[in-house]
């Protein structure tokens, strides 16, 4: 499987509290799986996907000097039973499974979960998805909860591509997704709204959470988001882990 990298060579791999929605602030091992099929301009893991032969742009390109990844450099290949070794020997049984687009790789990532649950009933898997790729075969039976996160204009991609009706719905149809929406202006509550409604996902699995890469920023968003959410009816997340640690590799 590909990872990205704390350091070259080192898969990001690491024990942390869950920052964001339906699990905040649970201990869990968060693996980072490199590549994605999404290019946001605000992504704050660029470097599983912003690699030097792309075309992609991303808010931290200066204007004569995009800001690109190594491919070689950012990613590390493991194979499903080393990742099994590594993860079994940690001592944390809630791994998060995060990207990039972790479910690009759900082939290989099905077989690891199954291993994993195979020496240890009790792991318990999250996935944190963008909501454009359905789960298949044993992806799909053992992952325990998605946190799908669907993106909003002004992610920066093209509709066509951030959204994918039918997958959404599938999610919407099954109680262990919930949704977490990442907000940038009091505008974009009218479109999750016609987001929430188109794909049939119930209030009460709906998270909004404030966009910000910096505590500041975040801090900027949270009084008015969480006002939103209260007057619709959603839940509100933070990113615990921007406070706790700012935007930093492995935490
Ligand atoms: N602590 C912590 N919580 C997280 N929740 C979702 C994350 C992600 O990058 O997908 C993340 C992350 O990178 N760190
Ligand atoms: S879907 Fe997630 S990982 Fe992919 S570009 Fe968007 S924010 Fe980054
Ligand atoms: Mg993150």
């Amino acid at each position: 499987m590909r990872l990205a990298v704390t350091d070259p060579g080192v898969p990001e791999i690491f024990h942390s509290l869950q920052g964001e929605g339906v699990s905040a602030g649970k201990p869990s091992v968060f693996v980072r799986l490199s590549q994605c099929n999404l290019h946001c301009v605000w992504c704050d893991t660029a470097y599983t996907w912003n690699f030097q032969d792309t075309e992609f742009q991303h808010r931290d390109d200066a204007p004569s000097a995009p800001r690109k990844y190594d491919r070689a450099q950012e990613t590390v290949d493991r194979t499903v039973e080393e990742l099994t070794a590594h993860l079994l020997a940690l001592p944390c049984r809630r791994i998060i499974f995060t990207g990039g687009e972790p479910l690009l790789q759900q082939r290989e990532l099905g077989e690891l979960i199954q291993r994993l649950k195979e020496v240890d009933p009790s792991f318990y898997i999250e996935i944190e998805t963008n909501g454009t790729i359905k789960p298949l075969g044993l992806a799909a039976e053992l992952i325990d909860q998605f946190n799908v996160s669907p993106k909003l204009a002004h992610s920066g991609n093209d509709l066509a591509i951030r959204f994918k009706l039918e997958t959404l719905r599938f999610y919407a149809n099954d109680a262990r997704a919930n949704f977490k929406i990442v907000i940038e202006t009091p505008s974009d509550l009218e479109e999750v709204k016609a987001l929430v409604a188109e794909a049939g996902m119930p209030a009460s699995r709906v998270w909004l959470m404030p966009e910000g890469r910096t505590p500041q920023e975040l801090h900027q968003r949270e009084h008015w988001l969480a006002e939103a959410c209260l007057k619709a009816g959603y839940n509100f997340t933070g990113r615990l882990h921007i406070h706790l640690y700012g935007d930093t590799r492995g935490t």
